[in-house]
């Protein structure tokens, strides 16, 4: 029987513990966006591609199953749990790091990130985040994305649902 190992794009999952190390070896600019990402869909695939031709490389923070329920999505929510919600990021073309945080906001991970670029999507007022305030202490960006494609993942559940 032929034995198969891991896709590669697995390698892309980091572990807390070994964020220094991997961040270390990415180009820069390093650009960073986080988000919960829980059904994905061609909003999300746009958006990354776009976040990640802002710089060199891109690194992305997923909110762990615990932090998604401080965010009020609803009880049932995350659908797809974290493992799977990191591993499907991780096998896009357009993303190079992906790691998980467990707080109500990234501003942790990125205080030890310290990406040169911030990004959130067109949903997002970027000056009065907190992420935004932060990169700018070290010189770095912050940049929204507009929306190319109307899509989230509530209106896809709510059209599944009904
Ligand atoms: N249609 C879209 N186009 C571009 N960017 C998007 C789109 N939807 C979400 N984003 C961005 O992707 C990131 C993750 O978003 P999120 O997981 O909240 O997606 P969502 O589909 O809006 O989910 P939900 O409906 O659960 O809020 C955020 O930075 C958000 O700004
Ligand atoms: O997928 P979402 O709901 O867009 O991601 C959230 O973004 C919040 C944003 O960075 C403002 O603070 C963040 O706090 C939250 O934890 C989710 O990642």
């Amino acid at each position: 029987m032929t034995s198969l190992s891991l896709p590669s794009f697995e390698d892309k999952i980091c572990l807390p513990e070994h964020l220094r190390e991997r961040i270390a070896q990415l180009p820069r600019p390093l650009v960073f966006t986080n988000g919960v990402f829980d059904i994905l869909h061609r909003g999300h695939a746009s958006y990354l591609a776009q976040a990640k031709s802002l710089g060199a490389s891109l690194v992305v923070g997923v909110n762990s199953d615990v932090s998604v329920k401080m965010l009020g999505k609803g009880d049932d929510r995350p659908i797809n749990n974290e493992a799977d919600r990191l591993a499907l990021l991780a096998a896009l073309e357009s993303v190079d790091l992906v790691v998980i945080f467990t707080e109500k906001t990234p501003v942790k991970l990125i205080e030890q990130i310290r990406p040169d670029i911030y990004v959130k999507g067109g949903d997002y007022e970027i000056d009065t985040l907190d992420e935004t305030k932060l990169v700018k202490t070290w010189g770095g960006k912050a940049i929204a994305i507009p929306f190319v494609y109307q899509r989230s993942t509530t209106t896809l559940l709510g059209r599944i649902r009904s």
